[in-house]
C-alpha cells in the first residue's frame, strides 16, 4: 500500500471512517463468525467506499485478520496480561493498529493517532490509554525484528519460524509439509522446503479473478473482448487482471460465465474428458452448493445430449446451484438431499464428481480469516462424511464409469488418505493416471492423482483423484 498522505495526517478529533469501516468488518468476522469477503464487500457499498479508500480499507481487513496469528504473538510480549484476558473489541483494535504499523507503509505517528481516536469513538476514552501504549510498543521494532524476537530461529526449528513470519497456524504448515513432501507432485528432494515458502507466501496474496465462460453458452473471445486476459489452461478461463467487478461483464451477469478459479475448472474438466466407453449422458454432482463446477458440468453433458443431477444438502446453497444453472438449457436436476443416502439406484450414472466438503485449506488466498478458524479438529471431524460421500459417489457410477474425488485441500488427511481407506474396502474400483487429463499443466509428480498449487500453478490447490468402476 502506497503512502497516502491524507491517512497519515495529524492526530483526528472525529475517527477516520474508513478505518472506523475496516474495523467494524473485523469485529463481524471475528465475532461473529462473518466471511470477511462478504461482509467487506456489503460495508464498502453501505459506506459508498470506492477508488483508494476502498482499496485501503480492504487491505486494513484482508492484511489484519491474515496476520492475525503473528500479530497476535508481538502482542502478547506487549500487554502486561495474557492476551486471552483482553476484551475481544479491544484485541482487534491493536490487531488493525499493527497490521498499519509493521506491514504496510503508514506512518506510526498518524497510525498510533489514528487508532487512539477510533478506540475513543468506539470503545471510550478509558481504553485509550492502552491502546497507545502497547502500538508504541509496537511501533519500536520493524516487521522483521518482532519475528526474531517472538519466533524459533530457522536452525532451531525452521517451521516454526516459517509459522510466524509467514503467519499460517503451525498445524497448517506441518500438513503442507507433509503434502510437499510426499503428495502427488511432491517438490523433489530437498526441495521441499524452498517449495513451502513459497506456498505460504502465495497464500499471503490476494488471487486474481478469473471467469469461467460456460461451453456452448459464452466463449473466451467475449470474456477478452471485455478485459479478460486467456487463463494459462483452461480453455474456459480468463483472468480479470485489474480486478474490478465481474458482474460488470453482459455474460458473467446473465449466468453465460461466472466467476471460478482456474483449478476448479481443471478438475470439472478433467472429469468430463475421462475415456468412457458407450453411454455418456448421466452426471452426477453429488455435493454441488455453490454450483460453480456443475455449471460448467452440465454445460458440458449439454453438449452431449445429456443431464446433470446436482446434489446439495442446504436448501440455500441448492438455490445457488439452481441460479448457477439458470442460464444452462437442458433438463438437469436439483436435488436437496444427503450424498450419503443416494434417492437412484446404484450405478445410475456415467461420470460422478465427489468435490467434498473439506477444510478448504487449499483456498487460503481467498479467504483471509480462514487459516486461524480452521482447526486439525475440524479435519479430523470431516473424514467419515468425505470417506461415506467416496463410497457413495463409487456406488452411483455405473461398471466402466468414472469418478472424480476432488478437495479444495492439500491436507493428506483429506486427499489421498481417504481415497486410499475407501479404495481398500472395495474390490470394485481402482485409481487412473489423472495426469493426461491435464493437458500441458506442468509439474504433475509422479501421479496417479493430482495436486495443483498456488505457487506452481497460480490455482487454488485442488486435488483431485480419478477412480473408475469395474
Ligand atoms: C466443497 S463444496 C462443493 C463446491 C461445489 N462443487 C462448487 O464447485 O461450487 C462441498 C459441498 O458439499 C455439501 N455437503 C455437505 N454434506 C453433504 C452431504 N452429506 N451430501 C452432499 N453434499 C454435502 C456442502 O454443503 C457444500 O455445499
Amino acid at each position: 500500500m502506497s503512502d497516502r498522505s491524507p491517512r497519515n495526517r495529524a492526530p483526528q478529533l472525529k475517527a477516520d471512517p474508513v478505518r472506523r469501516v475496516a474495523y467494524k468488518v473485523i469485529r463481524q468476522v471475528t465475532a461473529e463468525g462473518g466471511y470477511a469477503n462478504l461482509v467487506l464487500n456489503k460495508a464498502l457499498r453501505d459506506a459508498r467506499l470506492s477508488g483508494r479508500d476502498a482499496a485501503f480499507c480492504t487491505e486494513l481487513v484482508h492484511g489484519t485478520l491474515r496476520w492475525q496469528g503473528t500479530y497476535d504473538a508481538f502482542l502478547a510480549r506487549s500487554v502486561s496480561r495474557p492476551l486471552a484476558d483482553l476484551d475481544p473489541e479491544l484485541l482487534d483494535l491493536l490487531r488493525l493498529g499493527a497490521h498499519q504499523l509493521l506491514n504496510m507503509r503508514v506512518d506510526s505517528y498518524a497510525a498510533v493517532n489514528e487508532m487512539v481516536t477510533l478506540t475513543r469513538s468506539e470503545l471510550g476514552q478509558k481504553r485509550t490509554g492502552l491502546v497507545n501504549a502497547v502500538l508504541r510498543k509496537i511501533s519500536q521494532r520493524t516487521l522483521d525484528q518482532w519475528i526474531s524476537t517472538v519466533a524459533p530461529t530457522p536452525e532451531e526449528d525452521l517451521l516454526g519460524f516459517l509459522a510466524v513470519a509467514d503467519a499460517h497456524p503451525r498445524w497448517v504448515i506441518d500438513a503442507f509439509d507433509r503434502a510437499l513432501t510426499d503428495g502427488p507432485g511432491a517438490a523433489p528432494p530437498g526441495e521441499a522446503v524452498r517449495e513451502l515458502e513459497r506456498l505460504l507466501a502465495a497464500d499471503n496474496d490476494p488471487p486474481r479473478v478469473t471467469l469461467a465462460a460456460r461451453p456452448g453458452l459464452a466463449d473466451l473471445d467475449e470474456l477478452v473482448a471485455a478485459g479478460a486476459t486467456p487463463a494459462r489452461w483452461s480453455p474456459y478461463g480468463a483472468v480479470l487482471e485489474g480486478g474490478g467487478d465481474p458482474g460488470r461483464i453482459e455474460a458473467v451477469a446473465t449466468g453465460r460465465a461466472g466467476v471460478q478459479d482456474e483449478g476448479s475448472q481443471l478438475v470439472a474438466i478433467a472429469l468430463a474428458s475421462a475415456k468412457v466407453d458407450g453411454d455418456d449422458t448421466q452426471w452426477l454432482d453429488l455435493c454441488a452448493g455453490p454450483g460453480g463446477k456443475s455449471a460448467l458440468l452440465a454445460a458440458l453433458v449439454q453438449q452431449r445430449d445429456g443431464q446433470l443431477t446436482a446434489v446439495e444438502p442446504l436448501k440455500h446453497r441448492a438455490e445457488l446451484v439452481r441460479s448457477n444453472l439458470r442460464a444452462i438449457p437442458g433438463d438437469h436436476k436439483v436435488l436437496v438431499g444427503d450424498g450419503t443416502k443416494p434417492t437412484w439406484p446404484a450405478g445410475s450414472f456415467d461420470r460422478v464428481l465427489a468435490d467434498v466438503p473439506c477444510s478448504g485449506l487449499g483456498a487460503l488466498r481467498r479467504r483471509p480469516e480462514a487459516r486461524w478458524r480452521r482447526t486439525p479438529e475440524d479435519v479430523v471431524e470431516l473424514r467419515p462424511l468425505q470417506e461415506a460421500l467416496l463410497d457413495s459417489a463409487i456406488t452411483s457410477v455405473r461398471p466402466g464409469g468414472v469418478v472424480a474425488y476432488v478437495t479444495c485441500s492439500p491436507h493428506p488427511d483429506e486427499t489421498r488418505a481417504v481415497v486410499d481407506a475407501v479404495l481398500s474396502r472395495r474390490d470394485d474400483a481402482s485409481l487412473e493416471d489423472a495426469r493426461p487429463l491435464f493437458p500441458d499443466v506442468p509439474d504433475l509428480g509422479e501421479g496417479p492423482d493430482v495436486q495443483l498449487w498456488p505457487h506452481v500453478h497460480g490455482t487454488d490447490a485442488m486435488y483431485l483423484a480419478l477412480v473408475r468402476r469395474s
